[in-house]
């Protein structure tokens, strides 16, 4: 007998192992077609009629002797299947020669990983406060499968830093939320110039490169899981 719904439950003439499994009836069902399966021993299952399990319609069949969970499904966006996948990069141009270097490193990923050329759209803003907002009418337009966004903030004498680093991470963040599409942060916050460099491409690696990978990997998962 297979339950079909949500998941398949196959019935198999074997003794389940590993942990309890029980089946609980929906509230309109009677506690007598639940059935707690213990791992040690075989349990019968017996179904007089048809009942709505949570989430589970069970056929009305012959039971049988012991019960088996189908596997977990686990699902995560594949880096090589990107024909068709469209993205915005989101480049702030405050500190340029940083953030320069981190649009080379992505763009270098994107090829890299076979996005075709004509499937990114590069959009440059002032600074990084203004790439959220950027980034949620891009991801609202539905012409993108994710929008990386690029910048780099550094520290100075004053607490502005604190200022633009927190309004460019919740920028971003809405961004995705709001939009149901996959904003990436790719925003350098550093303490000096130097650190900001190594991250760009030099000791550190290149955290563009980076983000135009994770940014691949979220636009298969949405579009070939989650839709
Ligand atoms: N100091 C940095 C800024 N400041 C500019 C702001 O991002 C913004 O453009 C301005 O406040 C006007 O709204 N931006 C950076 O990206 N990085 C910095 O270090
Ligand atoms: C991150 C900043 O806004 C910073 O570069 C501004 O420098 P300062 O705090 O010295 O005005």
């Amino acid at each position: 007998m297979a339950l079909n719904g949500f998941g398949r439950l196959k019935i198999q003439e074997r003794l389940l192992s590993g942990t309890v499994c029980a089946a609980f009836p929906s509230p309109r069902n009677p506690p007598s077609a639940a059935a707690a399966i213990s791992p040690h021993k075989s349990t019968s299952l017996s179904f007089s009629s048809s009942f709505q399990f949570q989430g589970f319609v069970v056929d009305r069949k012959q039971s049988s002797s012991s019960v088996q969970i189908a596997a977990v499904r686990h699902l995560e966006g594949s880096v090589t299947k990107t024909q068709g996948l469209r993205f915005a990069v989101v480049v702030a141009r405050f500190n340029e020669i940083v953030t320069k270097r981190l649009l080379e490193g992505a763009l270098e990923t994107f090829h890299k990983y076979s996005v075709n050329e004509e499937d990114i759209d590069v959009v440059w803003v002032p600074g990084s406060f203004e790439i959220g907002v950027v980034a949620e009418r891009l991801g609202k337009s539905r012409k993108y499968h994710a929008v990386l966004c690029i910048g780099a903030v550094i520290r100075g004498d004053t607490s502005h830093y604190d200022a633009v680093v927190n309004s460019a991470t919740s920028g971003v963040l809405s961004a995705g939320l709001n939009s149901g599409v996959p904003c990436i942060f790719g925003v350098l916050t550093c303490d000096d110039m130097d650190q900001a460099l190594n991250r760009a491409g030099g000791k550190s690696g290149n955290k563009g490169a980076e983000c135009a990978l994770t940014a691949i990997e979220m636009a298969s998962l949405f579009e070939h899981h989650l839709k």
